[in-house]
């Protein structure tokens, strides 16, 4: 049973990143601050929100999450969120793990307080090849995480992906029937498959579920080397889009309530109608 305790207001930042990881920080600081000022009670930054997107750059902008004040961006995060009295979810960032050398695409998410209450690394990476329009293939420079992530709130339990995680219809349907109300996907789709499948895949994951969806996408810029999609946006239980961006920078502001929640469900009730007796092998 998905439970919202209490309704919130949720703002997903969608923001300029270029090749200045200072600046990146200072203009996530700032645009929380408006956020928060608009009375955000959890705010959403976008994949790679501190770097440019590209296999190329993770290297060059990973930092290691095992010492906190030796990552910029922890800290920043950290302090931004306690200074905000508001649930922080990092965006995302390259992750180095300095005993491994591995490299994650990771998600920090801070409490009110700016204490650190999950770490998501990207647990789908993103490789695709679709010829004429888009190569990507993080599993190049990056390994892939290997756990889900809920974290646990003052309004109920948020369900944690990152951009590519969205097309794994397992992971929100788990997060749902673990109790999750929403997922929310920091994520970066590109000219090619934004237009075909980013609210699409909002929308199924919302009406699969029944649960609120939020994905927080980079501005887009078109002198980098990657063409974030953009259309940062809330969609409600019903798959019905709540409020959407274009591609440049903004803030997209929604209300979460439980009613909502209850209302779809008692019209539709497939929570309560699945057949696990007919399809539990699924994994099979
Ligand atoms: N960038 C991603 O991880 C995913 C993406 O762009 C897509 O699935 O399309």
């Amino acid at each position: 049973m998905s439970i919202l305790k209490q309704p919130f207001k949720i703002a997903l930042v969608q923001l300029a990143a270029g090749p200045d990881k200072a600046a990146n920080l200072a203009h996530a600081k700032t645009k929380v601050l408006e956020a928060a000022k608009a009375g955000a009670n959890v705010i959403v930054l976008p994949e790679c929100f501190n770097s440019p997107y590209g296999t190329n750059y993770f290297p060059q902008y990973a930092e290691s999450l095992t010492a906190p004040n030796s990552s910029p961006s922890f800290s920043t995060l950290s302090s931004i969120a306690k200074e905000t009295s508001t649930y922080l979810i990092g965006g995302s960032i390259p992750e180095v793990d300095p005993n491994t050398q591995k490299l994650y695409n990771t998600s920090l998410v801070f409490s009110p307080m700016g204490e650190l209450l999950a770490t998501h690394r990207k647990i789908h990476l993103f490789d695709i090849d679709i010829p004429g329009k888009i190569q990507f293939k993080e599993s190049e420079v990056l390994s892939p995480g290997d756990n889900m992530t809920i974290v646990e709130t003052e309004y109920g339990k948020i369900g944690l992906g990152i951009c590519y995680d969205i097309r794994f219809p397992e992971l929100a349907m788990t997060a749902a029937r673990k109790g999750c109300f929403a997922m929310i996907y920091p994520g970066a789709f590109n000219m090619t498959t934004g237009p075909l499948h980013w609210s699409l895949l909002a929308r199924s994951r919302a009406v699969d579920n029944q649960i609120y969806v939020a994905l927080c996408s980079p501005a887009r810029d078109m002198n980098a080397s990657y063409h974030a999609w953009g259309h940062s946006m809330v969609v409600d239980p019903n798959g019905e889009i709540l409020q959407e961006l274009e591609h440049s920078e903004g803030l997209v502001l929604a209300n979460l309530s439980r009613e909502r929640i209850e209302e779809v469900r008692k019209g539709i009730p497939v929570t309560m109608q699945r057949r696990f007796d007919v399809y539990k092998n699924v994994v099979d």
